[in-house]
């Protein structure tokens, strides 16, 4: 089974690029992904190409599970289109279980900047949680995919390890839920750890940085521009009045690999 690694600000995907059906259970999915036994990675995108069609992707978890958006793995797939002629420099559009988002590759591919709609909000807020002995404020927000972002004084990998498993099951949330710990810096920079929903600690998220941005402004906290670091590095975000969101952040092809089925058994 081939693949093409990419990462984004070091959240890294394998790009399936063998015939259709994809095929691979969650438990191969998982294997796959695994960074001792597998190829490595945070998850695996399936291209869905057909003629005269928008592009589309599947985008699948470590876990198994799918994702209807992922911001990384959005610039990645731009990226992977770039790379193999399907688009050129100019504007695009491409499909994810998440809706329709328009696309641009920049900086001889080793940008990308996405509209990636709305953020929305829940109708009433969620009351003050005690978890692990901590009172937490819950900020739910929707970039597609969910996400529940919150507010704390040192974001480091310990809490979101911690906190993050916890609240990525809690019952308000009915398909779990990517948690993102976050540090207001200034009213143009967030520092931030993420808990993805499926995966767990990464090292950055695409998704997760818009959701940070979006519930920081609703509350007043940051301008419109916002540059969200995470570990893996910087993603630029731009929000209008309507929460609609510009995503920028880079992009780096690793390699090629092919996948040994003798490691899936
Ligand atoms: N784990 C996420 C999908 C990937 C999100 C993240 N890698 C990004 O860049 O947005 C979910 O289940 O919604």
């Amino acid at each position: 089974m081939e693949f093409i690694k990419y990462h984004a600000a070091s959240n890294d995907y394998l790009v399936y690029t063998g015939a259709l059906p994809f095929g691979l259970s969650s438990a191969e999915i998982s294997r796959t992904c695994d960074r001792h036994r597998g190829l490595g990675a945070d998850g695996i995108l399936v291209p869905v190409l057909a003629p005269a069609e928008m592009p589309s992707v599947i985008i699948y978890n470590t876990d198994g599970s799918q994702a209807e958006k992922s911001g990384n793995g959005l610039r990645i797939f731009c990226r992977f289109l770039w790379d193999r002629g399907h688009v050129s420099a100019g504007e695009f559009q491409v499909r994810t279980a998440g809706g329709v988002v328009s696309c641009q590759v920049l900086d001889e591919g080793r940008s990308v900047a996405i509209h990636m709609g709305r953020a929305q909000f829940p109708d009433k807020d969620l009351p003050e949680l005690t978890v692990e002995g901590r009172a937490l404020q819950l900020n739910p927000v929707s970039m597609g995919n969910p996400h529940c972002v919150i507010f704390v004084q040192q974001p480091d990998e310990l809490v979101a390890r911690s906190l993050g498993p916890i609240i990525e099951h809690l019952e308000h949330f009915p398909n779990r839920t990517n948690v993102q710990f976050v540090q207001v810096i200034d009213r143009n920079n967030l520092e931030v750890r993420i808990w993805e929903r499926g995966v767990g600690y990464t090292q950055s998220s695409g998704t997760s940085s818009c959701a940070a941005a979006a519930v920081s402004r609703r509350l007043g906290l940051v301008d419109p521009e916002v540059n969200v670091h995470m570990p893996g590095g910087v993603i630029q975000i731009v929000l209008d009045d309507d929460y609609e969101i510009l995503m920028q952040g880079p992009v780096c092809r690793v390699g090629s690999y092919s996948l040994d089925p003798e490691c899936l058994v």
